[in-house]
């Protein structure tokens, strides 16, 4: 503890020896980590030269529906976020909040088409990890591991290689004191089977991992959401501490208590995507009552403002009250009474008009006016051997303490063997044991690798978690796919070995031990072959029960054709036959078992006094196999199937972040065409005006 210390006083001391000169870059000879920290305090002390000012002038996002029609979401948005504030953006359920939190985080969907400016220190810029932060309502942890367990290997995975491990511990330590996580961070995370942390502390370990990397703009969606009042409040109140260090800080959220509501410096209000209010949260009451609408004095303010643009309240209302409609005091006096669409309607006209609108515009001109710093881009610092080695390391570590994923398995494996290896006991070479022998091999390569997609929920898990982390590109997702690969390595070999073996000694298979080896490793390499089809489905199909159901069915019609259900040679052809069991692993596992069990042993035949029938004679004219091809082809294509398998994976997973969104902003902006008739009038605003435009919004290649 003492050296921990000794060192944060160091870098203290290195921090103010190493104070910016004239353009505010970093000097020379810090240590890594007193480069990582300087950068926090000169964003407090030179807000001017590394601070995040973003700016949005008329901001509107259009969707494309499925039926072809457009729908404005935003329309015409102004305003701007600043070092050291938090900006609350309010209104009522579909609104437009966390699509406007979207547009400016870059994250809009394929559908949704942008136009209007977001400039982030006055350039267009792309934002990207490190520079900005977003943390999702989903809290996408690793259940299994501790607070701080998660914090340092998302510390490893993404900082520099050669900051020292020290320093790293000590920059999650001071992480989880300024999350107020140090009560819980030897707690573990928590899922469906071990009790963990409590919602309000996964949201603040989501915004802990986010913060790790000292962002400069922070973008949180309902960060309160799910929570109770008091933990909103402490998750707030630290979003407000995060702003106070210099950051930039907007947040979504819906309904907000007094006592949270009053720590947001800036309100962005929205009703049906247009501004109802920008400006100063704590002048919105002001607002409010020159508009006409003054807020009671006991009433909540936000439960005010939002009462007073929710259309919805009306419906809720009336419904209530038979077909009384909710009317509320526009003024004081309680006769003039309006609806909320009218007060709606009356609160964007009022802001349109008003002095706040003119000032937010005046100041957007003003900040995007000054050029400042280009933020630093790009994504982990990590190497690609430290991010390869530390998910092999953290996915073997959750896998060990996963009980679903490994040991629940390895114990079904045993009984299911365990069963196979008593009704097939002894089977002997007996005229019947062919057959037997058979039946025995298709259950083991089919069922007994089918229960593999049992893994599948833990792979979403880990596909959740990878998609939160944003690792680098090409070399992340290779990173990713090694990681799984790697770690499932030495869970899978003892399962299959220990169930293989079982099953192998119990039902008397062919004696020897390149038998058994074989028999064995075909077992190991079938069990593998799913889990990666499981691994390439869960990286397109995030959803458990579908996920599970499409992997079920791939195997079923793979086991098909594998050549037990329907001879080789009876397999229709030419799609069933080729290439469909030449696809199916349960085909080439098959071939090589029967020859490693049949070749090389005489069986009985029908009747004792006709002659014994040699294994290769059962395997030509029974089984339908090429005898000359060696076993050990069987299981080489099966070995470079795991490969195959895993580089679909890696392909998919490019695809899915790459190719998709692109084909769906095609596909959306062709049918908004078409459903337009390219008439100019009846295209949402500004995507027509200009050529360079469009391509920017519409293609999003050059998102912010
Ligand atoms: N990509 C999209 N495609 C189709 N409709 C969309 C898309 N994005 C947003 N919308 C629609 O825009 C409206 C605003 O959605 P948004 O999620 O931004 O609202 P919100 O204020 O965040 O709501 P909530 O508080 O319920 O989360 C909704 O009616 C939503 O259905």
């Amino acid at each position: 503890m003492s050296d921990m210390r000794n060192s944060a006083n160091q870098v203290m001391m290195e921090i103010e020896a190493g104070k910016p000169q004239g353009n505010g870059m970093v000097a020379g000879g810090l240590s890594p980590l007193s480069e990582f920290l300087w950068r926090e305090k000169a964003e407090t002390e030179f807000l001017g030269d590394v601070s995040a000012k973003l700016t949005w002038k008329d901001l509107t996002v259009t969707v494309s529906l499925p039926n072809g029609e457009a729908q404005k979401v935003l329309e015409g948005l102004t305003g701007y976020a600043v070092p050291g504030t938090l900006t609350a953006l309010m209104g009522p359920s579909g609104s437009g909040k966390s699509t406007l939190l979207d547009a400016l985080s870059s994250r809009l969907a394929a559908n949704a088409f942008l136009s209007g400016s977001i400039l982030l220190n006055g350039r267009k810029t792309k934002l990207s990890f490190g520079t900005a932060a977003y943390v999702t309502q989903d809290d996408n942890l690793i259940g299994t591991l501790t607070v701080r367990e998660t914090i340092l290997y998302s510390a490893r995975l993404r900082l520099p290689d050669k900051m020292p491990w020290s320093e790293k511990q000590e920059l999650v330590e001071s992480t989880i004191v300024e999350m107020g996580l140090q009560d819980c961070a030897d707690t573990v995370v928590g899922n469906w089977h071990l009790r963990g942390i409590s919602g309000g502390e996964k949201r603040r370990v989501s915004i802990a991992l986010e913060i790790l990397m000292r962002p400069r703009l922070l973008f949180l969606d309902e960060p309160t959401s799910g929570l109770d009042s008091a933990s909103a409040f402490f998750v707030t109140q630290t979003l407000r501490s995060l702003s106070r260090g210099g950051r930039t800080v907007i947040c979504s959220i819906h309904q907000p208590s007094s006592e949270v509501f009053e720590l947001f410096d800036r309100l962005y209000l929205l009703s049906g995507g247009k501004t109802v209010y920008f400006g100063q949260a704590s002048d919105a009451y002001e607002f409010f009552a020159q508009a006409g609408f003054p807020c009671p004095a006991l009433r909540n303010p936000s439960d005010h403002f939002l009462r007073c643009i929710n259309s919805d309240f009306d419906k809720v209302k009336a419904t209530m009250k038979g077909s009384m409609k909710l009317r509320f005091a526009r003024t004081d006096d309680p006769l003039e009474k309006i609806t909320t669409a009218e007060a709606i309607r009356t609160l964007i006209n009022y802001y349109n008009t008003c002095q706040y609108n003119y000032s937010a515009r005046e100041r957007v001109e003003e900040i995007s006016k000054v050029k400042g710093t280009v933020l630093d881009s790009g994504g982990s610092q990590a190497s690609f051997l430290m991010q390869a080695f530390m998910l092999t390391k953290r996915s073997f570590v959750n896998m060990s303490r996963d009980f679903g994923y490994y040991w629940l398995r390895l114990v079904i494996y045993i009984v299911v063997t365990v069963c196979i290896g008593t009704i097939y006991l002894d089977v002997g070479t007996g005229y019947n044991s062919i057959l037997a022998r058979g039946s025995c091999a298709s259950f083991v390569f089919g069922f007994v690798t089918f229960m593999s997609i049992g893994g599948f929920p833990s792979f979403v898990e880990d596909m959740k978690v990878f998609q939160r982390e944003r690792l680098n590109g090409h070399y992340g997702v290779a990173a990713f796919v090694i990681g799984n690969t790697l770690s499932a390595l030495p869970f899978l070999i003892l399962i299959t070995f220990i169930s293989g073996t079982i099953c192998y000694f119990m039902v008397h298979l062919h004696p020897g031990f390149m038998h058994y080896l074989f028999f064995v490793l075909c077992l190991y390499a079938s069990v593998t072959v799913v889990e990666s089809l499981m691994m390439a489905i869960a990286s397109v199909i995030p959803n458990f029960l579908m996920g599970i159901i499409i992997g079920a069915g791939i195997q079923g019609i793979f086991m098909l054709v594998s050549g037990y259900f329907r001879l080789p040679n009876d397999i229709p052809k030419p799609f069933w036959r080729y290439p469909m069991s030449y696809i199916s692993f349960h085909f080439w596992a098959l071939q090589g078992q029967y020859q490693n069990d049949l070749k090389g042993l005489l069986f009985d035949n029908q009747s004792p006094d006709l002659p014994k029938i040699p294994g290769e004679y059962i395997l030509e004219n029974v089984f339908q196999i090429d005898v000359k091809r060696s076993k050990w082809i069987d299981l080489s294509v099966l070995f470079s199937m795991i490969i195959i398998y895993r580089v679909i994976f890696f392909i998919l997973i490019k695809v899915n972040e790459d190719v998709t969104p692109w084909v769906r902003g095609y596909i959306a902006r062709r049918r908004l065409q078409q459903k337009t008739n390219g008439n100019p009038r009846a295209m949402p605003d500004r995507l027509t005006q200009s050529p360079s435009l469009r391509s920017y919004t519409v293609n999003q290649a050059d998102r912010l």
